[in-house]
């Protein structure tokens, strides 16, 4: 049986790793997640504070790989996945061993964006959560998670990620097949996206 490739996209703290999580706490070693913020580029150069640098445009991901990775996972082969850190902006030099699995999760804000990636998912999910939501949400996790402070969220927020968000974010919507409101904890729409894992798993 090939792999199921799932892509979840979505804004910025829509809910998408939360989705993720619980599919694999579902499937446990059923599936792999692979997300498409270890392919940033590496930016640890810029000395300037992050709010400087634009992570909201499609131009700052390696995608090449991480389609390359997404074909070799398909074909049942192993791949070494980048490790990226979101508090140097920094690509590491170690890679992580990411086995084949028979459901393959990508997650990413804008995997729905370039059509060699989407050419390869067997089914496209877009968690839609309002703008106002997420950016509370971001403001803790980047300030607890990402060692922000209030005002470099606040000052990114305004200068790439509300911009890049309504215009490369937001038209990717309606690529999906399903679009989730109010994620991360639908479990109606969670549901149903288990019970189509399970039909895969079965088949
Ligand atoms: N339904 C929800 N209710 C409250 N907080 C949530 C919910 N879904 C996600 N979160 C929180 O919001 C933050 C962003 O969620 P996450 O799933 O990481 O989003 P994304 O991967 O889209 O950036 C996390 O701190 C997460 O715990
Ligand atoms: O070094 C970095 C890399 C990315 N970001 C921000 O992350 C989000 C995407 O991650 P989500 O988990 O989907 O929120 C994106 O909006 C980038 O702005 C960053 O701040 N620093």
């Amino acid at each position: 049986m090939s792999s199921l490739l799932i892509g979840v996209a979505g804004g910025t703290a829509s809910g998408k790793t939360t989705l993720a999580r619980i599919l694999k706490e579902s499937f446990q070693d059923n599936v792999t997640i692979l997300k498409h913020d270890y392919y940033y580029h590496d930016r640890s150069h810029f000395k300037v504070a992050d709010h400087k640098i634009n992570f909201d445009h499609p131009d700052s991901f390696e995608t090449e790989l991480l389609v390359k990775h997404l074909e070799e996972l398909k074909n049942g082969r192993s791949i070494k996945r980048p490790l990226y850190s979101y508090k140097t902006n920094e690509r590491l030099k170690q890679t992580k061993l990411v086995k084949p699995a028979p459901i393959v999760i990508v997650e990413g804000i804008l995997i729905f964006h370039y059509q060699s990636l989407k050419d390869l998912l067997d089914l496209k999910i877009y968690v839609d959560t309002d703008a106002d939501i997420r950016l509370l949400r971001r403001i803790s996790r980047d300030i607890k998670e990402r060692d922000r402070t209030f005002e470099s969220v606040k000052a990114q927020y305004l200068r790439t990620v509300k911009p890049m968000h309504q215009k490369f974010v937001e038209p990717t919507k309606y690529q999906a097949d399903i679009i989730i409101p109010h994620g991360g904890l639908n479990e109606i729409a969670n549901d149903l996206i288990i019970k189509k894992i399970k039909d895969h798993l079965d088949q």
